[in-house]
């Protein structure tokens, strides 16, 4: 039976099944569910990680000994269930002194304010053993073009970039930086909108090799894009750090559903591409499948942790039919129809230059209209995937 286990590296944001429901338009739904509670759910659940927030385990002015005596509950709660915290993050979005964002905020003493709370979360997510560190800039944007300095506001984010690179080079931690990209909500704009742009971005800072992307499926959808195709690239680049699982109906504000609720087929490509897209066949990413999604606003408790179980049962379903159609003879005849394994040979010969290239005497052979004749069969090839994704083959 498919039931998650921690080996299936599944890993869920604290601030996810602990949201509330409060909305823009509405209070909470739901009480509040404590940390411990949580670790001890998800644990039974099949969950391997809980990732978190500083301000989802204390409040923003939390005494030291009050942020001790939670992470303290935290630790034993770990201790207890062996779930781990594979990746941290600060939240530089919800107090109102980051209302022009944190990390490029127009007011210095806000950005500095910032980077020490920044600084002191990444010690905390070194000292529980995270792997990954997660900047998502929600705050970092503007809603009005001449309210943001949009090239000194990216002189900001790779002068923070490169603090926090030489901090965690100094201290020796195993730590990596993963940019979570999101083309706007909170604000009009924000900052390193795409995947696209975030990779761009990467590679001006000084110490590139320690930041990357932590893609989130809504977010590349919320700009109308192909997740998968996002994905592949930052995998593409060596940058895929970390996931963000959700889903999301269509371009419109932030759903955060649960994984496969949303575009359903790119959720069956996208397990494909990482469970299947490996150089053997097999995984092509080896870190956390975290989800970053919030229960409907609608659920009691109950529904909190029906969703939860979702989103892994919806992820290990996707990948046995991905195994199902990569396995399937009739696929790999219409992909080898298709010519998609012929994409992966070079379209120059071993040694040849664009001399040869423009010489070669078989140019002459090219009949265009002959070439342009031929059928790809996408079409069936795609229905075969849908098919599989169906289970009706
Ligand atoms: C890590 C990040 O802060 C999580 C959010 C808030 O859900 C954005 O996706
Ligand atoms: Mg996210
Ligand atoms: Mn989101």
């Amino acid at each position: 039976m498919l039931a998650p286990t921690p080996a299936d590296k599944f890993s869920f944001g604290l601030w996810t099944v602990g949201w509330r429901g409060r909305d823009p338009f509405g209070d909470a739904t739901r009480p509040e569910l404590d940390a411990v509670e949580a670790v001890h759910r998800l644990a039974e659940l099949g969950a391997y990680g809980l990732t978190f927030h500083d301000d989802d385990l204390f409040a923003f002015d939390a005494s030291a000994a009050e942020r001790e005596r939670r992470l303290e509950a935290l630790r034993k709660a770990l201790a207890e269930t062996g779930l781990t915290v594979p990746m941290v993050t600060t939240n530089l979005f919800t107090h109102p002194v980051f209302k022009d964002g944190g990390l490029t905020s127009n007011d210095r003493e806000v950005r500095r304010f910032a980077l020490r709370k920044v600084l002191r979360n990444v010690e905390l997510a070194a000292e529980v053993g995270a792997r990954t560190y997660v900047l998502w800039g929600g705050r970092e944007g503007a809603e009005y073009d001449s309210a943001k300095d949009v090239r000194a506001a990216l002189d900001r984010y790779r002068e923070s970039l490169n603090l926090l690179t030489e901090f965690v080079r100094d201290r020796g931690y195993d730590l990596r930086f993963a940019i979570e990209p999101k083309p706007n909500e909170p604000r009009g704009d924000i900052l390193l909108p795409t995947v696209g742009h975030a990779l761009a971005f990467i590679t001006t800072l000084e110490h590139a090799e320690l930041v990357g992307v932590n893609p989130e499926v809504g977010h590349e959808q919320m700009a109308g894009l192909n997740f998968a195709h996002g994905i592949a690239q930052a995998l593409w680049q060596g940058k895929l750090f970390h996931i963000d699982l959700n889903g999301q109906r269509g371009v419109k504000y932030d759903q955060d559903l649960v994984f496969g609720h949303g575009d359903l087929m790119n959720a069956f490509s996208l397990v494909d591409l990482l469970e299947h897209g490996g150089p053997d066949g097999g995984p092509a990413y080896d870190g956390p499948r975290h989800f970053d999604y919030k229960p409907s606003r609608t659920e009691d408790l109950t529904g909190v942790w029906d969703s939860a179980a979702a989103n892994m049962r919806t992820y290990l379903l996707l990948k046995e039919r991905a195994r199902a159609f990569r396995a399937d003879p009739e696929v790999r005849a219409a992909l080898s129809a298709a010519g998609v394994d012929d994409l992966r040979a070079p379209t120059l010969d071993a040694g040849e230059g664009y001399a040869d290239l423009l010489a070669d005497p078989r140019a002459a052979d090219f009949d265009p209209d002959r070439a342009g004749e031929r059928g790809y069969g996408f079409v069936r090839l795609n229905q075969l995937a849908l098919e599989h994704l169906l289970g009706a083959r």
